[in-house]
């Protein structure tokens, strides 16, 4: 519903339709912001449980699943969340074959994994909202830190998106300057002026909004949006999410994770070739070996 109300509140589309399981929420949800549209110019808003109700979308997100409990991480949601992505799929490209799917349900990078190979759709349209909330999240930390707004930041965090996510503090600048020419050694050895503490800040956000509310979407609402209008508006800008990054910067195994790209009409229609350290190569490479390991013991469950 955040998604939901994030696209229709900046007037990204002015026509959405719900899907779920569950028909009585479905009904109330849909309900409740259909008795609002006098504020949202009249929207069209849509709720069911068939999915013959979203024939035709130009773009399908799945939020569908079981969301973390206290302690868990997003990869203990695997098991069960394959299965629901992989009866959800076929009917969404049964009525919009020529669709757009982003996955937000976790663990994201795996499921949409998962969701290409079981829609058949070309690469280029089926990926997850992966890294594109924790490069929001380490935009507004290192700008509240600073005392600038969150667009004057610059910067990329990718690979998976959870607790192996790599900051590319090479790549960050803050209005327009380097900021390594400022700090020298950010985020890395020697970082007197405790940077990395900021991707720790990242790492640790879903499990504080969790602790507190028990479960996140604000910011996950915000950032589908804006990948929405991306697509919809043929932005061509450059956000991470998350892809087949297999022989993309070092990378050899056969995962999605989340990288750089541009998104337009088309979906993913091109990847931003990083120069990343010595560091954060490493560590991207292990990122990819902890979902691969995950991707594996799906195949071992089966
Ligand atoms: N990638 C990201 O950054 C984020 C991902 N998430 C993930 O999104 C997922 C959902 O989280 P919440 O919305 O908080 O959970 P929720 O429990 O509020 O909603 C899940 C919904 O999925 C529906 N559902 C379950 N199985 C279904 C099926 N087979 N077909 C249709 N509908 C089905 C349920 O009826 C329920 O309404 C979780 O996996 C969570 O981890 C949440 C926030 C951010
Ligand atoms: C739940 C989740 O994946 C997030 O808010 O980052």
């Amino acid at each position: 519903m955040a998604v939901v109300m994030s696209i229709l509140a900046q007037n990204i589309s002015n026509e959405v339709c719900i899907i779920d399981a569950n028909e009585k929420l479905v009904n109330g949800e849909s309900k409740d912001v259909q008795q609002g549209s006098l504020y949202l110019r009249d929207a069209v808003i849509i709720g069911n449980t068939d999915y013959k109700a979203s024939e035709d979308s130009a773009v399908c997100i799945i939020t569908a699943g079981e969301r973390q409990k206290k302690g868990q991480t997003r990869l203990d949601l695997l098991k069960t969340n394959v299965k629901i992505i992989t009866q959800i799929v076929p009917p969404l490209v049964k009525y919009s074959p020529e669709t757009i799917l982003i996955i937000v349900s976790n663990p994201c990078d795996i499921l949409a994994h998962v969701a290409w190979k079981t829609s058949q759709l070309p690469l280029e349209r089926v990926f997850a909202s992966g890294t594109h909330l924790d490069t929001a999240r380490f935009r507004y930390f290192i700008a509240k830190r600073l005392g600038v707004s969150a667009s004057s930041v610059q910067g990329y965090v990718i690979g998976e998106h959870g607790d192996s996510s790599v900051p590319v503090w090479s790549a960050v600048s803050v209005g327009g300057i380097r900021f390594r020419d400022l700090s020298k050694c950010a985020g890395a050895e020697g970082d007197t002026d405790q940077w990395h503490e900021v991707h720790n800040q990242v790492v640790k956000a879903a499990y504080e909004v969790i602790a507190g509310k028990g479960y996140t979407n604000w910011a996950i609402g915000l950032t589908v949006a804006s990948l929405v209008s991306m697509i919809l508006d043929n932005k061509n800008e450059v956000a991470t999410v998350s892809t087949l990054a297999r022989e993309r910067e070092g990378i050899e195994n056969d995962v999605f994770l989340s990288l750089p790209v541009v998104i337009g009409a088309n979906g993913v229609t091109s990847f931003i070739k990083l120069q990343l350290s010595g560091l954060e190569q490493e560590l991207l490479c292990k990122s990819a070996e902890t979902l691969n390991k995950a991707m594996q013991s799906l195949k071992e469950k089966k």
